[in-house]
Formats: structure tokens, C-alpha cells, sequence
């Protein structure tokens, strides 16, 4: 099976995310955690998963251009660059840096940039990206622990991360179609642009997107213009029919929830699952030790370990507490403490018979999925939009990795139906 799409995300959620769409859309998919070192799996889709939203800016650039260098080595005809549907970043970058590097490797001079995932909530109009009915910066990713986005307009935001100019295909072309599309990505790039952030409010822009820049080296944007993009290679008999592309090995073990989003979507989450099963909320404001967190939650969690009813291990809190925690220790040490401690606690709790793992939130996800030592995850049946089950290799555990802000109110509790 040759590769056929090589993508590098920035996270780990992320990852899985996009793994799941191309997967949905009849691809295989496998997702790799980190740079590989040795050969890369067989699959119609490579995800690189790195942990690049949030470091500084030189190292998600080296990580992002060793990434590529792995999928262009192994064949891949296009590449993908995959951020947050809400754009999470921060003045400094990394989307812009890494998008620059990558489409200096690639030789690009142009590339489009689509966060929207209308599935989830997120439109994108006139450049302004909306979650649900609010503006991003109004929709409580203005108090992210770690990436605030306080401005809902992509064009400007983008602008502040790069030295190269970024325009706009609007609403009323994109809802004309692919040829109106590339006709009006031409015109940017006559125009000097370097990026068209693209308006797309429906899965139907989304797939005229993806058709648009079949030809384009690069692709940059959240899971929901991925989707189409798969049709791009089954049009040039690239990709055969793959009816069971999701099948896992059977699970087996107890069932857990490690959360370390401080999201809307998980404090809620967290709120309804109260009712139905034993939840921990360890509170590192009060006891900002990561041993000692650490001993709390374990101590609690014996003999509640079963594998009909998930135990619930939160530090999620809200933005108030999260602030407070930030100004005692500072933003980055308060979120490596708690990350710290979730990838403790999930290291253990595995070593107890833990075989179904959810973990909420992409850099607590990322903390945990590299303590664990997994290499790569196949993609399994999806839970909620954008978040499905997985396989971990080579531990043999099911994990799940929910966005901070994916997932019904009920997620906790209906995930496990599925494992
Ligand atoms: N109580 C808390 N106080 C401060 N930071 C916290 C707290 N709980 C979690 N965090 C940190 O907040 C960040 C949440 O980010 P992430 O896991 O990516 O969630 P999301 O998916 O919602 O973006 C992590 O770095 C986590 O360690
Ligand atoms: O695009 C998305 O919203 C997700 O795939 C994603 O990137 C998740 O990031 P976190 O919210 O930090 O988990």
C-alpha cells in the first residue's frame, strides 16, 4: 500500500481527529506518536502526531520539517499541516512559523488555511471564526489556559504569526465550488498572497475546498477540510474501496478518565458524570506538588478499578482557579505540573489492569500518550464527531483522546458503550 497523504499534527487530539475523518472517508490511517525513527506503517494516510502547539516556536518548526521529511522519505504525494479548529496559537505562532517552513521545504507558494469543522460547531465567515452561535474570542477560547484566542479574525491572527501576506476566498465564492475556488486562490497568489484562510460553513465547501487543491503540496487546516481530500486520490485511481477500515482487536480491562482539558465542553462533561460515576477532582491550586497529587489520586482509585463503570480522575477547573494556579506558578509550569501528574497517574493505573484509557484534552493527551511509550494508534469506531476509539501500539490498550472541547454532555458516560 503505497502513502499516499502525509499529515503532521499538532497535537495529539488533533491527530486522532484527523485520523478519524480520512478514516470515515475511506482511507487508512495510521497515527504515529512523535518522529519516527525507523520505518513509517502501511497506510493510505500517515498522521505524525507531535507536541508542537505550545513549545517555542524553533522547536516546533525542527519538529515539524523532521516530521515532513519522514512522510516526503516515504512517499507521500501531499502534505497536510494540522491545527486546531479553533486556531489555538499564540501571537508567536506556531501555525504561521511552521506553515512558513513548510511550504519553503515543499516549494510552495501558496497554501490555504481552513480550521472549519461545521460538524463541531466551527464556521468560518468573512475570516471570522465562530464556535456554535459565538465568535471565538466570545465562546470561552478567549480563557484557554494555554493558547487565549481573543480575536476571532483568522486573516489578522495569521497575519500576526507570518511575514507573508494572507487573504481571503470568501463565503460567496466558495459557495460556488471548486473551479471558483481555484480560480480565486490564483488571484491571491497573483495578488502576492502567500495564504487564503477559506470561508466554509458546510461539509459540502469543505469537499469543493479539498477538491480545489488537489494539485496544492501543501494543505493546512483542522480535520473538516480533510474530508475532502480522499476523493482527490480515489479520482486519480490512487485509492481503492476499504470497507473496514475501522476494525479494532476486541478491549479488554478497566475502564478510566484522566482530564486535564479546563474547557467548557469537559467542565460540563465532568458535571454530568458526577451522577453516575466516582469522580476525583485533584486540586493543584491547594496542593501544587506533583507526588503528592499523584499518591491522592491513586490512593483514591483503589478498589474502584472495574470494568463495568469508569472512574473519573480530574484536575479540569475553571478559569478562575486555572488563573489563580497560573499566577502562583506561572502559565507553563502550572500546565506541566498537571500534566506531570495525569501522565503519572495514567502510567499506573495501566500497570492496574487499566485497558480502556479517555483522556480529555490535547496537551494532556499528549503527556499521557508519550508517558505510556505509545509508537502508533489505529483508528476505530468514532465516539462523537472527531473523536474516536483507538489502538495503542504495542501496549495492546484502547485509548480514547478527546479535544478539550469535543464530546456531548454525556461523552464520559456513552464512550464506553463503544469500547
Ligand atoms: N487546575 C488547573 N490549573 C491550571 N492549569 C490546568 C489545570 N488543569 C489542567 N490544566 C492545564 O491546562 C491545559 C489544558 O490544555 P489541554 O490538555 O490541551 O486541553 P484542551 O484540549 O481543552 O485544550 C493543560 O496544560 C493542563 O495541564
Ligand atoms: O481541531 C480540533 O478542534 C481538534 O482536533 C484539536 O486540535 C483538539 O485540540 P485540543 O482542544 O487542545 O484537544
Amino acid at each position: 500500500m503505497a502513502l499516499l497523504l502525509g499529515c503532521i499534527a499538532d497535537d495529539f487530539t488533533g491527530a486522532t481527529d484527523l485520523a478519524n475523518t480520512l478514516v470515515k472517508n475511506g482511507m487508512t490511517a495510521v497515527q504515529v506518536i512523535g518522529v519516527p525513527s525507523g520505518p513509517l506503517p502501511e497506510a493510505d494516510a500517515i498522521i505524525i502526531a507531535l507536541k508542537s502547539r505550545t513549545v517555542p516556536v524553533r522547536q516546533a518548526v525542527a519538529d515539524s520539517l523532521a516530521a515532513a521529511e519522514a512522510l516526503l522519505g516515504a512517499g507521500a504525494r501531499q502534505i497536510f499541516f494540522k491545527y486546531c479548529s479553533t486556531f489555538d496559537s499564540t501571537d508567536e505562532g506556531n501555525i504561521g512559523p511552521v506553515a512558513d517552513a513548510l511550504a519553503a521545504r515543499l516549494g510552495t507558494g501558496f497554501a490555504i488555511a481552513c480550521p472549519a469543522f461545521p460538524t463541531a460547531g466551527r464556521t468560518i465567515f468573512q475570516g471570522h471564526l465562530f464556535v456554535g452561535a459565538a465568535l471565538l474570542n466570545e465562546s470561552g477560547m478567549e480563557n484557554h489556559p494555554l493558547t487565549p484566542m481573543r480575536d476571532s479574525n483568522l486573516v489578522r491572527v495569521l497575519a500576526r504569526q507570518t511575514e507573508a501576506s494572507v487573504g481571503l476566498v470568501p463565503f460567496a465564492v466558495v459557495d460556488q465550488g471548486a473551479f471558483a475556488i481555484r480560480q480565486a486562490m490564483t488571484r491571491l497568489t497573483e495578488s502576492g498572497r502567500r495564504y487564503g484562510i477559506v470561508d466554509a460553513i458546510t461539509d459540502e465547501h469543505l469537499v469543493a475546498i479539498g477538491e480545489a487543491v488537489a494539485a496544492h503540496a501543501l494543505v493546512t487546516g483542522g480535520s473538516g477540510v480533510a474530508m475532502g481530500l480522499p476523493g482527490n486520490f480515489r479520482r486519480a485511481g490512487l485509492l481503492p474501496d476499504r470497507p473496514d477500515a475501522a476494525t479494532l482487536p476486541p478491549a479488554k480491562g478497566a475502564l478510566a478518565v484522566l482530564a486535564g482539558s479546563c474547557s467548557r465542553a469537559t467542565l460540563g462533561q465532568i458535571g454530568l458524570a458526577r451522577d453516575h460515576a466516582p469522580v476525583l477532582e485533584l486540586d493543584p491550586l491547594e496542593t501544587p506538588d506533583a507526588a503528592v497529587l499523584t499518591a491522592q489520586a491513586l490512593t483514591w482509585a483503589e478498589g474502584k478499578l472495574s470494568e463495568e463503570r469508569p472512574i473519573i480522575i480530574a484536575a479540569s477547573a475553571p478559569p478562575d482557579r486555572v488563573a489563580a494556579l497560573q499566577a502562583k506558578l506561572g502559565r507553563d509550569a502550572a500546565g506541566a505540573l498537571v500534566e506531570h501528574v495525569l501522565a503519572n497517574v495514567a502510567e499506573a493505573l495501566v500497570q492496574r489492569g487499566v485497558g480502556r484509557l479517555m483522556v480529555a484534552g490535547g496537551e494532556t493527551s499528549g503527556a499521557v500518550v508519550t508517558r505510556l511509550g505509545v509508537n502508533a494508534l489505529r483508528i476505530g469506531a468514532e465516539i462523537d464527531p472527531g473523536v474516536p476509539w483507538t489502538y495503542a501500539e504495542p501496549n495492546g490498550i484502547h485509548l480514547a483522546l478527546k479535544s478539550g472541547n469535543f464530546g456531548t454532555r454525556d461523552f464520559f458516560l456513552k464512550a464506553f458503550a463503544h469500547a
